[in-house]
């Protein structure tokens, strides 16, 4: 066993961890990152970039089958699979070789392989290779899919997002637990790549969705394309000869039981803290176990640890994970001294067709933050004219003010270039604007952000700040 002892020690290799190794270095050398799997982060090997590889191919396909809409006839579309996996694959390794490249650069002596856990307040145990005394630890191991026990009786069958992206082929038929941010994201992408999908939800919630009349205007259209049941009633998981065979309650049948080639978890992750024996680091934990650690500065009460990344099961985003992964980095390497990090307006972007944004606030808390003085501005993309013009005209978007001083609060969106018009508000609300500022701003024309500045309008009307929408205006072009 190798005893080191060393100012900063850094708990996994991912986003978080290698964004506070890169900052805590700039002021000591006296630090080391721990990592337990292989190296390549979560985002780049099984998350983000393989998810939006699918998802880009499924969109081919998609366009392909839609151009008849423009009077464009490709002929009979055909989803070769093999090829389909081979591309995911090949752009997925070409990402994760960026990462290996970045940590092949840090020096040998920083790096440590292996998993650790706590001996003391101080003292980290790596497998049985290393003791490393710390003066100072950031947690960031990261999360893992949380797979119900029931879902295990699909055995061989039961795949989560990371074998997926390892698949030769495309299977004929997966079953989708959980319609969260991956079960729709992937279930829609295999589903438009000619897979026949079902959906299973618990409790109502579609992907991050808080705005009832926007979840219920993406559940209408995600049902266009294959079943979504966001709370079923699922009787029985079985492993059969030719794959899973699923019983359920079906609204219109009755129990009906349906048979699968796979069974797809993507019931939501859990926080890779458990494995730390963080019992014997002496800090106060909740009642799941999970350390108190405080928001702007990832500090865990008032001890020498902090916390970045999926691992605080907060905000499991990537730009969170990286700016959390800073501040945690630099209050280590500066400790006692601890400072405040900038904390960005919440945004979150769901890539699925349309896609899902979300802003700020949510609704509830627009409504508890205003005590109730709120107004919501509205737009139906259906009759937009950019959207319409490239047949993206479905979904909607609610925007939300205050009262009094018309501030933008918050929004949600099941629309077309969600991605961006989410930017567009992300940034309008972090610099605090106004709707009337807002609206001060250009919009060009033809484009979907004309259907923002609608949103807008009759935002502030209702805030008593500005005139009616007026249907059909002229100065908004046709279709605004
Ligand atoms: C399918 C999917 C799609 C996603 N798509 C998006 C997206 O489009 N946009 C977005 O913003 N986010 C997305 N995310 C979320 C994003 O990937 C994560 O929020 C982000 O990667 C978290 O980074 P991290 O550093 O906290 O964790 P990780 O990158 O997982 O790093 C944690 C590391 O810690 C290591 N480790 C664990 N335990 C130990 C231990 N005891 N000792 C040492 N090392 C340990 C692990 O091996 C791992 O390498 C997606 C996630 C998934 C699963
Ligand atoms: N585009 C993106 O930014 C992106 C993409 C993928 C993942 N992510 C991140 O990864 C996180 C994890 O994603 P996720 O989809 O695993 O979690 P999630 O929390 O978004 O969704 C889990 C879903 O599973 C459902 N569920 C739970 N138990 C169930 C059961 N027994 N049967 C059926 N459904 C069940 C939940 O109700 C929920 O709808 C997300 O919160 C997100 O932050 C982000």
């Amino acid at each position: 066993m190798e005893k080191r002892q060393v100012e900063v020690a850094i708990l996994g290799a991912g986003t978080a961890g290698m964004s506070a190794y890169r900052v805590a270095r700039k002021h000591t050398d006296s630090v080391v990152m721990i990592e337990g799997g292989p190296y390549g982060t979560t985002c780049a090997r099984v998350g983000c970039m393989p998810s939006k590889l699918l998802i880009a191919a499924s969109e081919a396909a998609h366009d392909a089958r839609r151009a008849g809409l423009f009077g464009i006839r490709p002929g009979n579309v055909k989803v070769d699979g093999r090829a389909v996996m081979e591309r995911v694959r090949q752009e997925r390794d070409r990402f994760v070789d960026f990462v290996l490249d970045a940590v092949d650069d840090f020096p040998e002596e920083h790096k440590i392989r292996g998993y650790a856990r706590f001996l003391s307040p101080h003292v980290l145990q790596v497998d049985d290779s290393h003791e490393i005394e710390a003066e100072r630890v950031v947690i960031a191991t990261g999360s893992r899919p949380n797979v119900p026990d029931f879902l295990k009786s699909a055995e061989d069958r039961l795949v989560v997002n990371d074998d997926i992206f390892e698949w030769e082929d495309l299977p004929s038929s997966v079953a989708v637990f959980g319609p969260g941010v991956i079960g729709l994201e992937l279930g829609q992408a295999l589903s438009r790549l000619g897979v026949r999908v079902r959906m299973f939800g618990v409790g109502g919630g579609v992907g991050p969705i808080q705005d009832e009349e926007i979840r219920e205007c993406a559940l209408e259209a995600f049902n266009q394309e294959f079943p979504l049941d966001p709370d079923a009633d699922t009787k029985k998981v079985e492993r059969t000869g030719d794959g899973v065979a699923i019983t359920f309650v079906d609204g219109e049948r009755g129990e009906v039981t349906e048979t699968f080639d796979y069974l797809l978890a993507a019931t939501g992750r859990r926080p890779n803290v458990d494995g730390l024996d963080i019992q014997n680091a002496n800090l106060e934990l909740d009642d799941r176990g999970m350390p108190y650690y405080e928001h702007y500065t990832l500090r865990c009460g008032d001890s020498h640890v902090f916390i970045a990344g999926d691992a605080t099961a907060d905000l499991p985003l990537l730009h969170e994970a990286a700016d959390e992964g800073r501040i945690a980095g630099e209050n280590a390497a500066f400790y006692p001294k601890v400072r405040v990090g900038l904390r960005r307006t919440p945004l979150a972007v769901v890539f699925t067709d349309p896609q899902i944004a979300t802003v700020g606030k949510t609704i509830q808390q627009v409504d508890e933050d205003c005590r109730g003085r709120f107004a919501v501005g509205f737009v139906s993309f259906q009759g937009q004219g950019r959207s319409r013009v490239i047949g993206k005209n479905r979904g909607l978007l609610r925007v939300y003010g205050e009262h009094g001083s018309g501030l933008f609060m918050g929004a949600e969106m099941f629309g077309p270039a969600a991605e961006h018009i989410g930017h567009l508000l992300a940034w309008a609300a972090q610099s605090r604007m106004t709707v009337t500022d807002m609206l001060d701003m250009p919009y060009y024309h033809p484009v979907i952000e004309e259907g923002l500045r609608t949103a807008l309008r009759d935002l502030n009307h209702k805030l008593s700040l500005g005139p009616e929408v007026v249907e059909n205006c002229l100065d908004c072009g046709p279709g605004g």
